[in-house]
């Protein structure tokens, strides 16, 4: 296993301290309901509130699903700030899933929003898509190396619709594989800037073995992989960087505080036994 510097430091310590299961917090209004809540701001920030309470001091990463604050515009997004605050607060790193992709100019603007310090929504990372090609990727790549933070590139994703693209050959390897290898050459430093996302529900097919930074693995529970299933996706990968990740699975036994944090327990116990 090798050292890490940078984030994969920051990732490696707090994972081997906390576990490696990824809380997500996604607010959608199905489960605003189920938890008694009005699909409102007042909702919302009652349901952020006790996902941070419940989650931030157990929860090695934390990843809110930014699309869930959006559709309340700025206040949305004010209740976002202070998730993103409060997790980092009590420890956990923060993964903004915001899956941000676009011309290199422009993504230096987002870059800004998620990961410089001045930012009122700063994270630990990113979620980022890399199908306007990887090194458009460049300026939150560079800008996440510089602060000690990540960047999660898509790779091979959870959804069905995904191999369209992501199967599709490059010359003589997947497009996927293309991002692995990108990802891979640019972890060379040992910093693990770049994590990928490879979705826990399918065969993947890709090499993985040499990417030396963490793998956000979502797909645990409300879309149907187990724990169990992470031993034969993830078989090529280096264990200490699988970072499985459920939100509705564990969202679903809240809104009690003690239930919404023994159910991630619960979970993140099963992904250490399966992973070993
Ligand atoms: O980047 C992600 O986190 C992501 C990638 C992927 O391939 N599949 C996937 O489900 N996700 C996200 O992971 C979360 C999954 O939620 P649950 O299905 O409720 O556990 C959602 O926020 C998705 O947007």
């Amino acid at each position: 296993m090798m050292g890490a510097s940078g984030f994969g430091a920051r990732y490696r310590q707090v994972t081997a301290e906390r576990g490696r299961l990824c809380a997500g917090i996604d607010p959608h209004a199905a489960l605003l309901t189920d938890w008694g809540l009005d699909v409102s701001v007042d909702g919302l920030s009652r349901f952020a509130d006790i996902c941070v309470e419940a989650l931030a001091p157990s929860a090695a990463v934390i990843k809110p699903q930014v699309a869930f604050f959006e559709p309340f515009g700025a206040a949305g997004f004010a209740v976002l700030e202070r998730v993103v605050a409060g997790c980092r607060e009590a420890g956990a790193l923060v993964i903004a899933d915001a899956k941000r992709g676009d011309i290199g100019s422009t993504m230096s603007a987002y870059a800004q929003a998620w990961l410089a310090d001045a930012s009122p929504l700063c994270a630990d990372s990113v979620t980022a898509s890399p199908y306007l090609g990887y090194e458009s990727l460049r300026p939150a790549l560079d800008l996440a190396r510089a602060g000690q933070r990540g960047v999660f590139v898509l790779a091979r994703t959870s959804n069905p619709e995904g191999g369209d693209v992501q199967k599709a050959m490059a010359g003589e390897r997947t497009v996927a594989q293309s991002i692995v290898d990108a990802a891979a050459a640019e972890n060379a430093d040992g910093t693990a800037t770049v994590g990928l996302v490879v979705g826990a529900t399918r065969e993947h097919g890709l090499d993985l073995a040499g990417l030396n930074g963490p793998i956000l693995a979502p797909g645990l529970g409300a879309q149907g992989a187990t724990a169990e299933d992470l031993k034969v996706v993830f078989d090529d990968a280096d264990p200490a960087w699988v970072l499985p990740a459920s939100s509705r699975g564990v969202l679903r036994a809240g809104p009690d505080v003690a239930a919404l944090r023994d159910a991630f327990m619960q979970a993140r116990d099963e992904v250490e036994a399966a992973l070993g």
